[in-house]
């Protein structure tokens, strides 16, 4: 808005973004209806048009010049007929970006200036939302150092335009030379300014649901870490310039490989695609003053066929289709029985069942057979409707070992469709016992113990406590399949997460992890790590079948441990009236690790994985670096997310330490975290390079220190959000 870009002489007719929508629906005919938008679209979907022309601008900046030498900001006031490039329309409106002043300057340090244009952003806002437009495009930022004016204002048009959803046009990364440098080469280019400009817009705004990004494709593509960066970010729109095209031979315009990769990955998350200067590139490529509009087409003919040629969605993909980001609450199978939909969607996954096949075959095959040729007893502990049961009785054949299976569940509507499967398919060869597993008194104890209780961080389904409760069942050399399992995690950005878990505006919504198909994240380490394990079966669990010793202490330690504990033994957990062990210390865990953090983020929370060794060889993964090594199209766990209330940024060299606790009573188990974040002191001093603490305002540190930035609180320290073992 300032004077020096102020440009009175400029025709009136509108610029004209031209571009596609997610779904690549084509709307065949013009949307013009008013005379307004007389230019015809000729097959894109939207048009992104300035919501007010220079007749606006030059009123405006006519009030602006009035009055100088008053401090007061000059009232502005709305558009009036002539000023505004369209009239109300619901026809065209769903299929109409509006463009906001590309003149305004949000972040002058000016404060009339500053005053004006938020003014104008109100009002063009408020325009546009009455017309019926549900976007607006806002140019970005201009300043970097008055961010904070630039969000306010955002901020301000927002809370007084209520529905409209405002889309901040940013580049993806600075093009030239950062700051003027001392020495006499150019100081590199920050890559990542521009996001780092954009993460203060939105923390300052509160992360509102409104407020996304309009993302510059840049002709020179930035570092990959920058690309995953705004790839975690809500990006509406992708700016595509014709200029940034390619000639191909026949002189058609195509874009480069790695724009084509770029784009492949980013449409993924369905924004739309604006596509800009088109009439300008053609003109260049065709040599000609005034190109056909077949010339011009054959950019929008291009990138409707990129659309398709995009790569197939992995099988996770496919089958994560729509649940993208969407925040579920983990199962509890053991509190909660499922139904019958729940499993079938299990069931959908040919790769878990087809490990689970490998592993009993492998096992059956390496285990000698009963004395006097008796069948191999199995158990099926936590049936469900029974697949494991099937892959049981298929490798039984594979191995030709016959073998005699107990299918054992707690849930009565899924124990009676085991019935059903018994009478109809496996009859004498299967049991079907309906109990609690950890009450459970089978005839004859088990060789091969086979279980599914795992969560999407392992042991979060308490597996662990229910595989301890029936390990006195099994025989002293009998097998558990799974043989162990361990969680893994990873510190992670996604801004989306962290708004989908506050805007649910419950209390304690930050204290429980969820379960979700990832897509707007970016993980900030370079690897995940290992944060526990559990083996089965378990050295701190006794063989006892004699009810009821607590495993592995006996049942005078056991009364010695209630009494240590202070509570009294006759109000001991009781499941099908006999009181279970519990003693479940040795299902506690700790961890604390450090990992480095190479480039700057915001940390929303952290990811959860699981690996689980199911016998010998066969195993099974969700961590994105091995599944597909070790469960390749496995689609049955989404990973878990462990939420931060406060989201901590990290800058460049940084270090994010992690403590996460398992904590377990005698009712119930639950998860403990926190996080700190470490800023390292560059520089060794011994070679004669400044450490930045003495090149800062901090206090003189020896270069390899860690400087402590910030912590998040503990969450779920009342362990409210528990999953319960009664
Ligand atoms: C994740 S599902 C797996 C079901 C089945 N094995 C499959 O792969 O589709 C776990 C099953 O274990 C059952 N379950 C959980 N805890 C149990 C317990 N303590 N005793 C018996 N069944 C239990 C649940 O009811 C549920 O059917």
């Amino acid at each position: 808005m300032s004077e020096v870009s102020m440009d009175h002489d400029k025709p009136l007719s509108p610029t004209y973004y031209i571009g596609l929508q997610p779904e690549m629906s084509s709307i065949d005919t013009a949307i013009d209806s008013e005379g307004i938008l007389s230019s015809v679209t000729d097959g894109y979907d939207v048009l992104s048009v300035p919501i007010t022309n220079p007749r606006f601008r030059s009123r405006v900046s006519r009030i602006s010049q009035s009055d100088l030498d008053t401090v007061m900001v000059p009232h502005v006031a709305p558009p009036t007929y002539p000023e505004v490039n369209f009239a109300p329309n619901t026809t065209y409106a769903q299929h109409v970006f509006g463009l906001c002043a590309k003149w305004i300057e949000l972040d002058s340090a000016d404060p009339r200036i500053a005053g004006v244009s938020t003014q104008v952003l109100k009002h063009e806002l408020s325009y546009a939302s009455f017309c019926g437009l549900s976007y607006v495009i806002v140019p970005g930022p201009t300043r970097r150092n008055n961010v904070a004016m630039y969000a306010e204002s955002l901020n301000t048009a927002l809370a007084a335009v209520p529905y409209i959803n405002v889309i901040v046009h940013l580049a993806m990364a600075e093009s030239g030379v950062e700051e003027p440098s001392s020495s006499d080469s150019p100081a590199p280019v920050d890559s990542m300014s521009i996001w780092d400009i954009w993460n203060s817009v939105r923390t300052i705004c509160d992360y509102p649901s409104r407020l996304s990004v309009g993302l510059q494709l840049a002709a020179k593509l930035p570092p990959q870490s920058v690309v995953s960066r705004w790839f975690a970010e809500p990006i509406t729109v992708l700016f595509v310039s014709a200029k940034i095209f390619l000639s191909n031979p026949k002189g058609y315009p195509v874009l480069s490989k790695a724009h084509q990769y770029l784009l492949f990955k980013y449409l993924k998350i369905k924004p739309y695609t604006i596509l800009q200067d088109v009439r300008e590139a053609t003109q260049v490529r065709t040599s000609s003053k005034l190109p056909s509009k077949q010339d011009e087409r054959a950019y929008l003919i291009y990138m409707r066929h990129l659309h398709t040629i995009l790569p197939s969605p992995t099988a996770v993909e496919k089958f994560g289709q729509g649940y993208q980001d969407y925040l579920q609450n983990p199962l509890q199978p053991l509190t909660d029985n499922l139904e019958s939909g729940t499993y079938e969607v299990f069931e959908k996954d040919p790769v878990k069942y087809a490990q689970y096949e490998k592993a009993i075959l492998k096992a059956l095959s390496e285990r000698d057979s009963n004395p006097n040729g008796q069948p191999i007893i199995l158990a099926v502990v936590g049936a469900g409707r029974g697949p494991l049961v099937a892959c049981s009785l298929r490798a039984s054949e594979r191995a030709k070992v016959p073998i005699f299976v107990y299918a054992v569940e707690k849930n009565p509507n899924a124990y009676t469709y085991l019935l059903q499967r018994k009478e109809l398919q496996w009859q004498s060869n299967v049991e079907v016992v309906f109990t609690d597993m950890r009450t459970w008194n089978p005839a004859h104890k088990v060789d091969i113990m086979i279980s599914e209780l795992l969560g999407s961080f392992g042991d979060n389904e308490l597996s662990p406590e229910c595989l301890d409760g029936v390990q006195n069942v099994l025989k002293d050399n009998g097998i558990m399949i799974p043989q162990s399992y361990s969680s893994h995690f990873i510190p992670a950005m996604s801004p989306k997460i962290f708004s989908s878990i506050k805007l649910q505006n419950k209390e304690d919504v930050m204290n429980t992890p969820y379960v979700v198909m990832l897509q707007a994240v970016d993980l900030l380490a370079p690897e995940i790590k290992q944060a526990w394990e559990f083996r089965h079966p378990c050295p701190y669990v006794g063989a006892s079948s004699s009810w009821p010793t607590a495993p592995g202490i006996g049942e005078a330690k056991q009364q010695q441990r209630y009494d240590d504990l202070g509570i009294d033994y006759s109000t001991a957990p009781v499941v099908n009236n006999k009181p279970i062990h519990i003693s479940n210390e040795h299902n506690n865990r700790h961890v604390k690790a450090r990992f480095s953090i190479e480039n700057r983020g915001v940390m929303h929370g952290f990811v959860g994985y699981f690996e689980s060794v199911l016998y010998g060889d066969v195993e099974l993964s969700t961590r994105p670096d091995t599944i597909n090594k070790k469960s390749k199209d496995m689609v049955s766990w989404f990973p878990i997310w462990f939420p931060i209330s406060t989201p901590l940024y990290v800058p460049d060299s940084a270090e994010i330490e992690i403590a996460i606790w398992r904590k377990t009573d005698n009712r119930k188990v639950w998860y403990e975290w926190s996080v700190e974040t470490f800023m390292l002191v560059p520089g060794s001093g011994l070679d004669g390079s400044d450490s930045m603490a003495t090149m800062t305002t901090l206090p003189a540190r020896a270069a390899g220190s860690r400087v402590r930035l910030g912590c998040s609180r503990l969450h779920n320290a009342g362990g409210r959000y528990s999953s319960m073992l009664l």
